[in-house]
Order: structure tokens, then sequence, then C-alpha cells
């Protein structure tokens, strides 16, 4: 997969070589490039942002620029990449985003600051590759590159030989519905705080059995909407778990 990313911040997209992220590169699982927007002005004061149309807060970013820029990091391949811009007024970002996009050969990010890009930049990508506008969350962040970050983690951690144990996405919060259960390591008592009997008697029916249980009240807890989205069987299922 090739990700390339477009900000005035480049120094914000360091965390992409760290870490997990960092290795796929070194194993060539990805290839990263981040783009300085800055790159794409032709003035002395290399204008990124001008006052938004019909007044209101802030400014909103040049459609010039950023043409420019899609223009050139979208170019040079047989099949054109899926665009993602990062926005507050995104359809939501989810896990099956994220496995939908692993599967994608090139993924461009472009990240807004100010008020947002000028809507004509999204419109006119549209005329030659898929274009998606997404949120990670019903907050507000002061730009496009966290949420580009965070996006990015999501979908390289699915790609094959990225994770050391592949099973862990298998297993993810979502992925089957439901959220995980709590999880415990040694000691066996902390602080007088034991781990579940179930967890160490190695009765692994019981055990999948306990985890099914806790998922499945964690969940009606901490997130009922995810229930409402389960199908009869699926909750059939989880019941006989108790
Ligand atoms: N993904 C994601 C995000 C973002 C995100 C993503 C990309 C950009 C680019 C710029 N910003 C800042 C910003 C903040 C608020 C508003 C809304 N306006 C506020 C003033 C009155 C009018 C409407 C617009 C732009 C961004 C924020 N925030 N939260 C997410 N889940």
């Amino acid at each position: 997969m090739r990700i390339d990313v477009i900000t005035i911040f480049p120094d914000y997209m360091a965390p992409l070589r760290e870490a997990l992220l960092g290795k796929a590169i070194e194993r060539e699982r990805i290839s990263v490039g981040v783009h300085d927007l800055r790159g794409w002005t032709h003035d002395v004061h290399r204008a990124v942002d001008d006052s938004p149309y019909g007044g209101g807060p802030g400014m909103v970013m040049k459609p010039q620029v950023w043409g420019e820029a899609l223009d050139e990091v979208c170019a040079g391949s047989d099949s054109p990449p899926r665009l993602v811009v990062p926005t507050p007024a995104g359809s939501p970002f989810t896990q099956q985003t994220a496995v939908r996009w692993s599967e994608e050969p090139w993924l461009v990010f472009a990240c807004g600051r100010y008020e947002g890009i000028d809507q004509r930049v999204m419109d006119d990508a549209a005329r030659r590759m898929p274009v998606e506008e997404v949120s990670i969350g019903d907050y507000v962040l002061v730009g496009g590159e966290v949420a580009a970050l965070t996006m990015i983690e999501s979908v390289v951690r699915l790609l094959p030989g990225v994770l050391g144990n592949p099973a862990s996405a298998e297993q993810d919060s979502f992925s089957d519905g439901l959220l995980e259960g709590p999880c415990y390591t040694r000691p066996e008592a902390w602080r007088d705080l034991p781990v579940p009997d179930v967890l160490r008697s190695g009765n692994h029916a019981a055990i999948d059995r306990w985890r099914r249980y806790q998922a499945l009240e964690r969940t009606w807890q901490r997130r009922p909407d995810l229930l409402e989205a389960l199908s009869d069987d699926e909750l059939d299922r989880a019941d006989r778990a108790r």
C-alpha cells in the first residue's frame, strides 16, 4: 500500500515513522510520502487560506493550491488513489471503513486546517478519483492531521505482516459487533485484586463463554447502540455464552 499525506504541518506526521508504522515502512509493507502543501504556493507569503465567501468565522483553504498539489501527488499511476479528506462534517470512520480501505493500493490524505478546504477541491478531485470526506468522531479538532494519523494506523495494522499477532486484529473490538472484555496478566493477585478464577482454570470452553459474556455485559453497559446493530442470531449466540 502507498500512502500520501498532504499537510501544512508535515512534522505533525512524524509518528508515521515510529513503532508499528515505522516497521511496516522498513519491511516495505507500505510506502509513505508526506508533502508540505506550501510547496504549491507561488506568492511571497506562501498563502494557503483566504476569507470565506458569505462571511463567517475563520479562513478557508484556497482551491488553487490544493488543486495543484493533488494534481501532482495523485498523478503517475494507471489507477488513481482514493482521496481521503478528514472533516468534522464527514461520514463516520469506522472499523468497517478501515477494513475496506486496507484493500486499497493507494490512499491520499488531504489534511485541512482553518475552517476547512474549499469544497470545489473535493468536487474537482471526484471527477477523476474516489473521494471520501470522513470524520473520526463527534468532537472538534483543529485540523485533519491527527485524524489522518488515526485512520492510517487503523488501516495499516490490518495489512498482512504488520501486526506481530494477526489474531489480534481478528478479535478486535467492533469486528464481531461487541466490545472486547477485560484482560489480565501476571501476577495472580495485585494490590489485593485477583485474576478471575476461570482465566486460570485451563477450561478453554468456560474461558470462551466467560469472555463472551464479559464482552456482552460491557457492550450493554458502555455501547448499547452496538447491540441494536447485532442480528438476533448473534445475540442468541452471545446469550448462550452466559
Ligand atoms: N476527521 C475529523 C475531525 C475534525 C477536523 C478535520 C479536519 C479539519 C480541518 C480543519 N478543521 C478545524 C475545523 C473545526 C471546526 C469546523 C466547524 N466550523 C466551526 C466554526 C463554525 C462553522 C463550522 C471546521 C473545521 C478540521 C477538523 N474535527 N473533528 C473531527 N472528528
